[in-house]
């Protein structure tokens, strides 16, 4: 029983730190960033109290500081402004949508406030995780990933990524089809070839920002160092990309074939066999979006995709990952 787990690298009590993230500027549609007030409201801080967790819960991050500073900053910079200016009856933009003072970089929409955001995810993420707690974080959508994932690879250099997804979210500047970047976190992870490019355009353009958004990411992310399950919709860039760098992927194919027992076992090993000390246990982060999931299991999501992961599915994931011992960090990305 999950009772019984001690958790390897966790200090006792075991604390989970709740980082509410309702952020949803790495995709365009509105709504997405509602997910973790809903899931605090329905009670999962009582939840995992019950559970025998001890929870810290400071609120939700709403990012409002780092909007003001991009936005006044724009103000006094030459930073282009689209054509359309705000004015008393047009208030700035939500984070959803495009927003004058954060125009794209080559076609990435919100290239500034997503990186920024991410880049205090990660400290948040980092420092929950040096004290020895679980960094819980509630999202959003999954861009929030690049700061979660660098957070935890701070804390624990080692740490392997278990990505649970209908998408691989790998896309590079040069591959992404829709600017949008929930679509990319991964590659940014991993510094991939092709990141750069549309930003190097954009350092050597006489941009008044001498600061280049991600520019802070470091490449923490080895390709032998992610397992994805539940892949059902990967765009042709993407599907290259994972080819040639040999990432190992579960389909819902593979999931069919072989169970979900099995894969989540063949994950795990394959995570483990990878360690640079393999007969250590490995830490874990998982990323898990909740459009994995079947969309008649959890509809309310920006891409679902037909096909998915059951709930029963789901939830073992999640519960044969507890069970290693070696869970170190958890994303949930309630609306991607
Ligand atoms: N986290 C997500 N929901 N990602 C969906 C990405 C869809 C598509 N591959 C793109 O890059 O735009």
């Amino acid at each position: 029983m999950s009772s019984e787990i001690i958790p390897q690298f966790l200090k006792a009590p075991k604390t989970a730190s709740i980082v509410g993230c309702p952020f949803s500027g790495g995709q365009p549609k509105l709504g997405v960033d509602k997910g973790p007030i809903h899931l605090v409201e329905a009670g999962l801080v009582n939840q995992l109290e019950e559970l025998g967790w001890n929870v810290k819960f400071d609120g939700h991050h709403q990012f409002e500081d780092i909007k003001f500073t991009l936005s006044s900053s724009s103000v006094n910079s030459k930073l282009p402004i689209a054509s359309t200016e705000p004015t008393a009856s047009t208030p700035v933009a939500t984070d959803s949508t495009s927003n004058h003072w954060d125009p794209p970089i080559g076609i990435l929409k919100n290239p500034r406030l997503v990186s920024r955001v991410c880049e205090e995810v990660a400290k948040v993420v980092s420092g929950h995780a040096k004290k020895g707690e679980l960094p819980v974080t509630l999202g959003g959508d999954h861009s929030l990933a690049m700061g979660t994932i660098s957070g935890t690879l701070d804390a624990h250099p080692d740490a392997g990524v278990i990505w649970v997804d209908a998408h691989a979210d790998i896309n590079t500047a040069a591959t992404t089809e829709s600017g949008n970047i929930h679509g990319m976190p991964v590659s940014f992870l991993m510094g991939l070839d092709g990141n750069h490019q549309a930003f190097s355009d954009f350092k050597n353009s006489d941009s008044p920002s001498s600061e280049t958004p991600f520019a802070w990411i470091k490449p923490v992310l080895k390709t032998s160092s992610i397992v994805y399950i539940g892949l059902r919709d990967v765009d042709a860039g993407e599907k290259k990309i994972l080819k040639e760098n040999r990432i190992k992927a579960f389909s819902m194919h593979d999931v069919d074939r072989h169970g979900i027992g099995k894969v989540v076992e063949m994950a795990l090993n394959y995570l483990n066999a990878n360690n640079a000390n393999p007969d250590k246990l490995r830490p874990i982060h998982l990323s898990f979006d909740v459009d994995a999931l079947d969309p008649s299991v959890a509809p309310s999501t920006g891409t679902p995709v037909r096909g998915g992961l059951t709930f029963r599915e789901g939830h073992y994931i999640c519960e044969r990952i507890w069970e290693t011992g070696a869970l170190v960090g958890l994303d949930l990305m309630v609306s991607s």
